[in-house]
């Protein structure tokens, strides 16, 4: 059981969530609908403990508390979080992404009947283990996503819009699908737009607009709500497949104004393609992330040489870790296998290293090209320690 009580996150002066409270059971789907901006992004980040923001308030799985843990300890208590976007890796088969998400201490053990229990509810990811995953459509990507998820053995899976830039047939699938996952006794938290189809498989719906949770009620009657209709069906007919986008605060009553047009948000899907995050385009997303920043390019700092070189440096090492690992995939991937599918378990772990010995980069392969410098200001945020408060140092 997932229980949030009175969750507050600002970012700086700017209060995201103004302590909503909720509970998620096992084997329950629960939907938080909400306008652009609502906070619902934010909820889902802060209980799996990577929210910028500073949150307060108290969140807990099963009785224990999760708030203020750093993220890989909120996947170890059990909260899997299917981020919006998805965040998996296009170049990696679906197999290496599922194995992925049982890196986990809690998933260490049973991989291989996870795994089992995980392709016969979705017999695709079977068929498609060596399917390098860009090359599959969203709906499919989607599903390695929520796999990944479950092979990190969850008690509680939350998953952040992920009907975004599917087809309505895509999305429909999709519901189906997690209408499955939960009659495997899973807790299901799902943020989405789109009400209709969240609702229609839905136990129960919050309501959140402005931080605030303004009515929680069994999801059939939320969909059969006409001032729900009118705020996020759009309109009384519900025949939309996505709210009216971003109405500033949709007010629930009785006799509500006509709304909006419906329009279907287009926000841009996105997997990982590592060609971006270990190729050459490092350098491009550097440089754009440096264009994005408040002031430009100008380190505030540093001089320019010296911030070349530095992020140069960070490039380099990041460069060549990721190269290392996709490396080390093509080589598994291009390894004889004595059976249709490699063994389930994961391979056994270096040592680690010896208390304050140093960590060493991976090694670059011989044939890596080089990153030319360019000029970008790095912020690192980083966790202070025992606090749910962020420091910036910018290098
Ligand atoms: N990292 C951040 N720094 C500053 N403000 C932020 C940050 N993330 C979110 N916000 C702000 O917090 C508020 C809630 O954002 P959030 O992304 O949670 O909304 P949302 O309901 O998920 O919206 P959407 O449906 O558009 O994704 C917004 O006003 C947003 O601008």
């Amino acid at each position: 059981m997932l229980e949030v009580q009175e969750l507050a996150v600002r970012y700086g002066k700017h209060i995201a969530l103004a302590g909503p409270s909720l509970k998620v059971s096992p084997g329950e789907i629960v939907v938080i609908l909400g306008a652009n901006g609502a906070g619902k992004s934010t909820l889902l980040k802060a209980i799996a403990g990577v929210c910028e923001g500073q949150a307060t308030g108290a969140v807990s799985v099963s009785g224990e508390p999760v708030l203020g843990l750093p993220p890989h300890k909120v996947v170890e208590r059990g909260i899997a979080l299917v981020p919006e976007g998805r965040g998996i890796f296009g170049e990696l088969t679906v197999r290496e992404n599922l194995m992925l998400g049982a890196n986990p201490q809690r998933a260490r053990e049973e991989v291989e009947a996870r795994f089992e229990q995980l392709t016969r509810l979705f017999p695709k990811l079977n068929d498609r283990a060596r399917q390098v995953v860009r090359t599959m459509s969203g709906g499919e990507q989607q599903m390695v996503a929520i796999g990944r998820a479950m092979m990190s053995n969850p008690e509680i899976l939350m998953l952040d819009e992920p009907s975004l830039g599917l087809s309505p047939l895509l999305a429909k699938e999709l519901f189906q699908t997690l209408k499955k996952v939960r009659e495997t006794g899973l807790g299901i938290l799902v943020v989405e737009q789109n009400a209709k189809l969240s609702l229609g498989i839905a136990d129960r719906g919050y309501l959140l607009e402005n931080g605030r949770i303004l009515r929680e009620d069994r999801a059939s009657v939320l969909l059969h709500d006409p001032a729900v209709q009118a705020a996020y069906l759009g309109g009384a007919s519900g025949h939309a497949t996505g709210p009216a986008k971003a109405p500033a605060a949709p007010v629930l009553q009785t006799s509500v104004p006509a709304p909006p047009t419906p329009q279907v948000r287009v926000k841009p899907i996105r997997s990982v393609p590592s060609s971006e995050i270990s190729g050459l385009d490092i350098d491009a997303i550097v440089a754009g992330a440096a264009r994005k920043a408040p002031g430009g390019a100008a380190p505030r700092s540093l001089s320019p040489g010296a911030m070349q070189a530095a992020v140069s440096q960070r490039s380099d090492a990041l460069k060549a870790s990721l190269e290392a690992i996709e490396a080390a995939a093509r080589q598994a991937r291009a390894r004889p296998v004595a059976s249709s599918l490699p063994p389930l378990r994961p391979t056994a772990r270096p040592a680690a290293p010896a208390a304050g010995a140093p960590i060493a980069a991976p090694t670059a392969p011989a044939d890596a090209p080089p990153i030319p410098a360019s000029a970008a200001r790095v912020e690192v945020y980083r966790r202070r320690p025992g606090t749910a408060q962020f420091s910036k140092t910018e290098v």
